[in-house]
């Protein structure tokens, strides 16, 4: 069942309150999501992306209820990726010469997903589809978050369709960003952006300027997962440019691994070393191998540094550990200084092998790293507090 928007537009996506996982594992999507989808009817009537493909046929049902879809003059495709796309298929084998519009890249994505020949029309920023009283303008929005991803202004409405740029994975039947829980809005949107925008920071500053000088009378913003932002649109434009300029708090951030504990009391004495410096720093500690990894990298997100700590397993480090490494080395993250700890029994390559990363991955090393061999006695106690206070005092 549709939900209207506005006289021309209406909200024809599907909400998934049961989604916990997202990109296979990769993602964890506590708050459900929604696959955004709109109807635009005027003059001409047009359909921008569909859903997930497991809810096809709910989605082409719903569909035809709105509107006979032989009736529809064009697909918009903003971002191939089967979450927007994956109704497609099924949606296409009743209007098969109907015309899709999307970028070069999506026409690559679209075919590579689902090798078939449809009616494609690839479009470039600046170029226009007229609907009648109302105009769409694409605006190729690359690496936000594919290669393939456009933008799509409405005249006359003064909407942005943003695909997933702004977008949060947060179910809700209220749709709008002031109807729901501002905290819980802004955390799945931080979220979002940190475990998925991070990488394309440049790209998405560069982006907004260019939007932002086209000087758009902007009333919505209606992206492709959670909420449109009808309330302040601006607000969340302005958190982005915040965020993607390689965005930091007064945080630092302790994630440690252990079998046995003597990791974690190291990680203890470090967070106490923190403290004493600087009374004023948020310190927040984490076993990382229980706490959600997407959470985890929200925290990194936030932080201005931080201290990494794994046993020694196997002359390396945990799994988890490399897990996280390898997710934060993805991301990019820039402007952020950190350090490394471990616990050995004999031969203790793990504070090495995490230092190796974190500097790899474009992390400063602010102090050299600390072992501790079986569980910390005083001295190695006292070290960990050392670390902690040279590492707050790298700050000063
Ligand atoms: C399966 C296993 C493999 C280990 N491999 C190594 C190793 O290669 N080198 C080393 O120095 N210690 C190794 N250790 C010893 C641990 O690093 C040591 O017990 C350490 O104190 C564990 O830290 P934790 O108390 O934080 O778990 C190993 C321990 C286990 C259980």
């Amino acid at each position: 069942m549709g939900k209207k928007m506005t006289d021309k537009v209406t909200w024809v996506g599907k909400t998934d309150w049961e989604l916990r996982h997202f990109h296979g594992d990769e993602l964890s999507t506590d708050k459900g999501t929604s696959y955004n989808s709109y109807l635009i009817r005027d003059e001409k009537t047009v359909l921008i992306d569909t859903v997930w493909g497991p809810y096809g046929r709910e989605f082409v049902e719903a569909l035809e209820e709105e509107i006979d879809l032989q009736k529809l003059d064009a697909v918009i495709m903003l971002h191939g990726e089967s979450d927007h796309s994956g109704a497609l298929p099924l949606l296409m084998e009743k209007i098969p010469d109907t015309p899709i519009y999307c970028t070069n890249n999506a026409v690559k994505s679209l075919k590579g997903l689902y090798h078939k020949d449809w009616d494609f029309h690839p479009v470039k920023t600046g170029d226009q589809f007229s609907l009648g009283e109302t105009t769409l303008t694409f605006v190729e929005a690359r690496m936000l978050h594919w290669p393939d991803t456009m933008f799509a202004y409405m005249s006359g409405e003064n909407i942005l369709f943003s695909s997933d740029g702004f977008g949060q994975h947060y179910a809700t039947e209220m749709l709008y960003n002031d109807l729901v829980d501002q905290n819980e809005l802004f955390q799945e949107a931080m979220k979002y952006y940190a475990n998925i925008l991070t990488p394309f920071n440049k790209m998405v500053t560069a982006k907004i300027k260019e939007i932002l000088a086209m000087e758009l009378p902007l009333d919505q913003i209606c992206t492709s997962h959670g909420v449109i932002w009808r309330k302040e649109p601006a607000k969340i434009i302005e958190k982005y440019l915040e965020w993607a300029d390689d965005y930091q708090e007064d945080q630092i951030t302790v994630l440690y691994d252990t079998m046995w504990e003597g990791t974690r009391q190291l990680a203890e004495a470090i967070v106490r070393g923190i403290q004493q410096k600087d009374p004023k720093t948020t310190v927040k500690l984490f076993n990382l191998a229980k706490t959600d990894k997407n959470d985890l990298l929200t925290e990194v997100f936030r932080s201005k540094g931080i201290l990494v700590g794994s046993p020694t397993v196997n002359k390396g480090i945990t799994h988890a550990t490399a897990g996280l490494l390898e997710m934060m080395e993805g991301l990019s993250f820039k402007k952020k200084k950190a350090g490394a700890f471990c616990s050995y029994g004999w031969s203790g390559e793990a504070a090495g092998v995490i230092e190796k990363r974190l500097e790899a991955s474009g992390f400063d090393l602010a102090v050299s790293s600390i072992r501790s061999l079986w569980n910390p006695d005083e001295e190695a106690v006292q070290n960990g507090v050392e670390l902690g206070v040279a590492f707050a005092g790298s700050f000063k």
